[in-house]
């Protein structure tokens, strides 16, 4: 069972019930280049309670940094690099800390810039990604083309999430690498959602593209970094003593139910769904009460709108 946010006295319990604040960004903050409405006014209201805020986000085609400028120019101001979580940033520490893949070892990427600064913040080279030999002005597929016949014997990681501009020759060379050395190269990947919602459509998400290089190669990804995955959420907690020692005092807010609200779920916390994303209220009220997030709202900025 689930509770609809329709009313001022819910939004002031909520703000009575919560300090910590997860924030989803793609169908909850924005969709694409375009911020939903009244999220700004809601998030001030937030930060006038002192509340403390978290952006949450599985999109890896930026890394943080490029993130703070998107906050800034959609009229969020100041947003701290220790407020943003991206899959990108979740996987260059994956490859760091877990995989524990030495410096001199490449990692061959399927995805766009974001995955490739935050790996190189710490020190790797990535090959693939947005190198523009891959992705000419009317390149032709060539089975002779080098990132398909000149593999590289240092790469000791294949990594793969979002990729805007992916194409036929992308996707084989990256089967190339998931099938070398008998299937022993480590594979991570950044997220599972299947969509990607934009303004009035959805758009082919990071967990379509990894899907395919998967069913080619026959191999699942060895991690997948990004949410619903603790490990992002044991971050932020690590940097949020308070969030940790009382989780019920956070509440995930998404658009995504095996993402977003698993997630919170998981980590302790209450949820909110809205849906200015990926589900549908039919569905969201028809869930059973172990899947069903505790609230749900039409959008974010409802919480500024019914306070009006
Ligand atoms: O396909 C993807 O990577 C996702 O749909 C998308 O970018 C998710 O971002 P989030 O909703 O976590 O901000």
């Amino acid at each position: 069972m689930t509770t609809k946010i329709a009313a001022a006295h819910q939004v002031h319990q909520i703000l009575a019930d919560y300090d910590y604040f997860l924030f989803d960004c793609d169908g909850v903050i924005w969709l694409g280049d375009h911020i939903l409405p009244h999220v700004v006014e809601t998030l001030a209201l937030l930060k006038k309670h002192n509340k403390t805020v978290f952006f949450v986000t599985n999109n890896s085609s930026k890394a943080r940094d490029d993130y703070l400028e998107k906050f800034q120019k959609l009229g969020i101001p100041d947003v701290d690099k220790t407020e943003v979580f991206g899959s990108s940033y979740a996987l260059a520490v994956y490859v760091e800390k877990i995989l524990k893949l030495p410096k001199d070892k490449k990692v061959w990427v399927l995805g766009e810039a974001g995955i490739e600064k935050e790996l190189r913040a710490l020190g790797y080279t990535t090959l693939g990604g947005t190198d523009p030999a891959l992705v000419a002005d009317g390149l032709k597929f060539d089975a002779s083309h080098p990132a398909l016949t000149q593999l590289d014997p240092d790469v000791g990681a294949v990594v793969a999430g979002l990729s805007l501009n992916i194409n036929y020759l992308k996707l084989s060379a990256t089967l190339q690498y998931l099938l070398k050395d008998n299937k022993t190269i480590p594979f991570i990947a950044t997220n599972i959602d299947l969509t990607f919602p934009s303004k009035g459509m959805l758009l082919i998400g990071a967990g379509s593209i990894i899907e395919t290089v998967s069913f080619a190669s026959g191999r699942q990804p060895d991690a997948i970094c990004g949410k619903p995955n603790l490990s992002m959420m044991n971050s932020i907690k690590a940097d949020c003593p308070g969030l940790k020692e009382n989780p019920k005092r956070g509440l995930m807010v998404g658009d995504r139910l095996n993402t977003d609200m698993k997630f919170g779920r998981d980590g302790g916390l209450d949820t909110l769904l809205v849906l200015t994303g990926i589900e549908k209220e039919e569905v969201v009220k028809a869930l059973p009460s172990e899947t069903a997030p505790t609230y749900y709202a039409d959008k974010l900025g409802d919480f500024f709108e019914l306070l009006q």
